[in-house]
C-alpha cells in the first residue's frame, strides 16, 4: 500500500468515527427538542402551541456565527444548523409554508432558506393568496418578497398590510443570479423568444441589450414559468434562477446576467403572531397621517429625538382618499423596548392611524 493509501485511510477512520459522534449528538439534540415539544404542549393544555420560535432560532443561529471555529465559513456552518434546527422542529411539529409560487421560484428558495428543507412548503399563484392561506390557518407562515436592491419595492405586498390581519415575523434576504437557459434538447436551434418574469427582465436589461439585442422578450407570471415554457418550446429561451433550472432540467447558456453583481430581493415572513425580542431585532408600522403641512416632520422627530434609526420610508397612497398617504416605516429594535414604547405613543398622538405590523429578528442568514 502507498503512502499516500495509507494516510487516505487513516483520514477515513477518523471521518467515520466524528460521523458518529456527530450522529449521535444531533439524535440527542432532537431527543431534547421533543422533550421541549412536551414542555410547551403540558404548559398550554388544549390551546394551539406555537412550537416554532423565530427568536429563539434567530439566537442559536447568531451564537452559532459566532462562535464557528473555522475552517468552514460562518455561513456555511449556520446553514447546516439550519438544517438541523427545521429537522428537529419538524419533529415536533411539521410546517406548512405558503409561498409565492409556483415550485421553482426565488420565493420558495427564501422559504427554504428561512425555515430549512423539512418543511411542507405550498406554491400559491399570488401574494394576496399567500396572505389568505395563512390569515385562515392553512398555512402556520407565508413568504412573500418586499423589495429588490435593483428594482425596488414590491407595493403589492406593502399594500396588503393595509388590511391584512397577520403580523410580519422575520425576514430574509437572497442574493438574486439570474441565468439564460434552454432545454438541451433544443440546444442547437436559434433562440428567436426569451421568456422571463418583468423583474427579471429589468434586472437584466443592460446585459440583454448588450449580449441578446433584437430578441423578443415575452413577460411571464413567474421565473419557473418560462423555464417550464422554454422546456417545451424549440427556439426559446429563458432567464430563471438555478432551482428553476434544476426543476426543468434547462441547461445555462450565461451565467449571472443580471446588471448588479449585489442583486439582493428581500423577503418578508408573514404569520399570526407576534414575535418576542430576540436581542437583535427590526420593526414595522403603518401610518397615516393627516394632510397637512410639517405632517411628515412631526412622524419623523419623535424617532430622532428618542434616537431611533429608521431603516426604510416608503409612502403609499391611501386606499380611504385622494391625496392621503401612509407611511410604511421600518425602524431598528423591538416594540417592546422602552425607547421604541415611547415613540410609538408619540406618534400615535399624531397618526390618524397606527398599525404595528410587527418586531421580528434581523435576518442572520
Ligand atoms: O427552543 C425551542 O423552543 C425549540 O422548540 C427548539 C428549537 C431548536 O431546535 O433549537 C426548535 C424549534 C424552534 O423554532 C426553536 C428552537
Amino acid at each position: 500500500m502507498s503512502d499516500e493509501q495509507t494516510r487516505l485511510g487513516e483520514l477515513r477512520v477518523e471521518i467515520d468515527s466524528l460521523d458518529q459522534q456527530i450522529m449521535e449528538l444531533i439524535s440527542a439534540r432532537a431527543k431534547c427538542a421533543q422533550e421541549v415539544a412536551h414542555v410547551k404542549m403540558d404548559a398550554n393544555p388544549g390551546e394551539d402551541v406555537f412550537f416554532y420560535r423565530p427568536e429563539r432560532e434567530a439566537q442559536v443561529l447568531r451564537r452559532i456565527k459566532e462562535a464557528n471555529p473555522g475552517p468552514l465559513p460562518d455561513e456555511e456552518m449556520a446553514r447546516l444548523f439550519r438544517e438541523i434546527m427545521s429537522a428537529c422542529l419538524a419533529l415536533e411539529k411539521p410546517m406548512h409554508i405558503a409561498f409565492l409560487g409556483p415550485i421553482g421560484t426565488f420565493t420558495q428558495a427564501a422559504a427554504l432558506k428561512h425555515f430549512g428543507h423539512s418543511v411542507v412548503s405550498v406554491p400559491l399563484p399570488a401574494i394576496d393568496a399567500v396572505f389568505r392561506e395563512v390569515e385562515s390557518g392553512a398555512a402556520h407562515y407565508g413568504v412573500v418578497p418586499v423589495e429588490n436592491s435593483t428594482e425596488g419595492m414590491i407595493n403589492h405586498t406593502l399594500d396588503m398590510f393595509m388590511t391584512s390581519p397577520l403580523k410580519i415575523c422575520g425576514e430574509v434576504q437572497l442574493r438574486i443570479h439570474h441565468h439564460l437557459m434552454v432545454s438541451p434538447e433544443f440546444r442547437d436551434q436559434e433562440i428567436t423568444r426569451i421568456y422571463s418574469h418583468q423583474q427579471s427582465f429589468a434586472q437584466c436589461r443592460q446585459w440583454l441589450d448588450t449580449h441578446r439585442y433584437g430578441i423578443e422578450r415575452v413577460t411571464v407570471s413567474s421565473n419557473a414559468e418560462a423555464a417550464r415554457r422554454a422546456a417545451k418550446e424549440p427556439g426559446t429561451a429563458a432567464i430563471a434562477g438555478d432551482m428553476a433550472a434544476e426543476l426543468y432540467g434547462l441547461e445555462k447558456l450565461a451565467n449571472s446576467i443580471e446588471d448588479r453583481p449585489d442583486n439582493t430581493t428581500r423577503f418578508l415572513i408573514i404569520g399570526r403572531e407576534d414575535v418576542p425580542a430576540s436581542g437583535h431585532d427590526k420593526s414595522s408600522i403603518l401610518v397615516s397621517m393627516r394632510n397637512k403641512p410639517g405632517a411628515l416632520y412631526q412622524l419623523l422627530e419623535p424617532f430622532h429625538s428618542h434616537g431611533i434609526s429608521l431603516t426604510r420610508i416608503e409612502t403609499r397612497p391611501s386606499p380611504s382618499g385622494t391625496w392621503a398617504y401612509v407611511f410604511y416605516i421600518d425602524f431598528e429594535g423591538h416594540m417592546s423596548d422602552e425607547q421604541a414604547r415611547k415613540v410609538l405613543a408619540e406618534v400615535d398622538e399624531e397618526a390618524v392611524e397606527l398599525k404595528r405590523l410587527g418586531s421580528y429578528p434581523i435576518g442572520v442568514l
